[in-house]
């Protein structure tokens, strides 16, 4: 009897590549040299920016932070979210560390664009909390998805990461895209009356391991901030 011949199901990831490294330069900054290195997607030209600090390639355990874009915060001040200190406090750590990237990722408002995240505010100022605005407007709670990073990350060299973040789903989506997360360096910010129902809502309704008081600390972990 010829021996049976059942095919092996291998794990596997999209073959298609969704982006082209486009340019790459170093930049001074007030923190140091930051090698900016910008990615283009191929399906809209949309472009995405690695910063990277010291020599990635190959290595295992980088620290990494993958940000979102919030041009509100970032360009304009807004207190209503923690978005420019936790951009800001990546970008320390990564310089103070000698190694490390933030990924610059163009997800204004969690996927939905600005436009749309002005809306969701609007519906916030009647009284919507962040996730049910999103709702309100016809968008799931995050449109978000992290095979961008995953790829700029696999052509950066980067082979596993420790990742700065406080959202466990944004781990789950780099592990599913292929990127293995050695651990999580949790991102600590300052809250303020205007953040703080914002911070409260990410932490309850999809777990967000927001330290948000005192009673909450944990020191014996590796932060940011
Ligand atoms: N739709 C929507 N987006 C928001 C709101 N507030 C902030 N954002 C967006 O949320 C995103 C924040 O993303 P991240 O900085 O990655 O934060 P995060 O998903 O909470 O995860 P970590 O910061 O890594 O813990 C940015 O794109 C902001 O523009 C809001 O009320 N509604
Ligand atoms: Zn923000």
């Amino acid at each position: 009897m010829s021996e049976s011949r059942t095919p092996q199901v291998l794990p596997t990831r999209k073959c298609t590549s969704l982006l082209e490294k486009f340019s790459e330069a170093d930049v001074p900054t007030g923190r140091g040299v930051l090698r900016t290195v910008v990615f283009r997607e191929k399906r809209n030209g949309r472009e995405h920016v690695a910063l990277v600090v010291g020599e990635v390639q190959g290595l295992e355990g980088v620290p990494v932070r993958v940000h979102s874009e919030c041009l509100t915060s970032e360009v304009f001040g807004s207190l209503k979210c923690d978005c420019r200190e936790q951009l800001d406090r990546a970008l320390d750590f990564v310089t103070q560390n000698g190694c490390g990237v933030v990924l610059y990722l163009r997800q204004e408002g969690r996927g939905i664009g600005l436009g749309n995240k002005i809306k969701a505010y609007a519906l916030q100022s009647e009284g919507l909390d962040t996730y049910e605005a999103n709702r309100q407007l016809g968008f799931p709670d995050d449109l978000r998805s992290y095979d961008i990073a995953a790829e700029m990350l696999r052509l950066l060299g980067v082979r596993s990461v420790d990742l700065i973040t406080n959202n466990p789903l944004k781990i789950a989506g780099l592990v599913e895209e292929g990127i293995p997360v050695r651990r999580r360096i949790p991102s600590r910010t300052e809250h303020n009356p205007h953040n703080v129902g914002y911070l409260r809502t990410k932490r309850e309704r999809t777990g967000h391991l927001i330290e948000l008081f005192a009673e909450d600390d944990d020191d014996t972990e590796a932060k940011v901030g």
